[in-house]
């Protein structure tokens, strides 16, 4: 038997990124979390200690911060892919990166020029993959919290011994999207690519008469894989954020679904991908990423 360093990677997790654009007296900010992590010939610092070839994570994080002040940082997608050439370009021992970038969003304070406020907990997100001179995005949100208060059914499910759900033709709907697309390339308006798949998957979520969460999350992609020619593939995790009718019949009170409790766990998690059928291969674009 011989034992033998499997796959692996380093890097620098979730460097915390601020930057502050002067246009005048108006500013503009960008918040972002960017991790790297770079693969290559890096058996030596594994097996006997030998760091010739480990660029240090102390030194990622440092060009991340330098490559901030060197060029505009721009969209996440443009400032993952400088940064994963870069360190494949530079080192010969590296010969692949994965740039994750999350990026925080700020709303101007009523048109004010260099005041702001956190909007909400929502992220847009990039994961980059490079592996020698090729590129892999996919991008995507976190944290896209929406409700509808009606147009949601669930029934027609096996009923066994366990089943107490009852079924119901008018529910709460409610879930906290995560979202990843795959480019099909790199030549992408990332800005706009991002602002208009995020819109249509919301237009899609409240405009969708739902029978389950899985029919509303398999709309979603669809709706996104079909206005999107850049887009080869969409995966949704979703968690079923359940509103519970109270019973208020102790008090002597009808509830005629206008009284919820909001439960925070168990919750039921539906995730799936969408995709077309003749998208073109994946290739690491997924690699080491959580599958939804
Ligand atoms: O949309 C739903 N999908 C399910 O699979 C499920 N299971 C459940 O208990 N409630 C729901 N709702």
């Amino acid at each position: 038997m011989a034992i033998v360093l499997g796959p692996n990677q380093y890097g620098k997790a979730e460097n915390r990124l601020v930057t502050v654009s002067r246009n005048g007296s108006v500013h503009t900010i960008k918040d972002l979390t960017v991790s790297t992590s770079l693969r290559g010939d890096l058996a030596d610092t594994h097996l006997t200690g030998d760091n010739a070839k480990v660029l240090a994570t102390d030194t990622q994080k440092n060009t991340v911060y330098a490559f901030a002040k060197q060029a505009p940082v721009g969209e996440i997608e443009d400032f993952a892919l400088r940064l994963g050439r870069h360190f494949v370009s530079s080192q010969e021992a590296i010969t692949g990166a994965r740039i994750l970038i999350d990026e925080h969003g700020w709303e101007r304070i009523d048109g004010h020029d260099h005041s702001f406020v956190r909007g909400s907990d929502e992220k847009r997100t990039t994961a980059v993959t490079i592996e020698g001179s090729q590129a892999w995005v996919v991008s995507g949100v976190r944290d896209l919290v929406v409700l509808k208060s009606t147009g949601s059914e669930f029934h027609g499910y096996p009923k066994d011994p366990y089943t107490t759900l009852k079924e119901t033709n008018d529910r709460i709907l409610a879930t906290s999207v995560t979202a990843r697309w795959r480019y099909v390339g790199t030549d992408v308006d990332w800005a706009k690519s991002f602002t208009e798949i995020r819109s249509i998957m919301l237009k899609t979520f409240a405009d969708k008469h739902s029978l389950s969460l899985q029919q509303t999350l398999y709309a979603m992609g669809e709706a996104v894989l079909q206005a999107r020619p850049e887009v080869a593939e969409v995966r949704l995790s979703m968690p079923n954020k359940h509103h519970f009718l109270v019973d208020l019949s102790p008090f002597g009170l009808e509830n005629d679904n206008e009284v919820f409790y909001a439960a925070d766990r168990p919750y039921g998690l539906i995730e799936g991908s969408v995709l077309r059928d003749d998208a073109p291969d994946a290739g690491l674009a997924w690699s080491t990423l959580p599958a939804f």
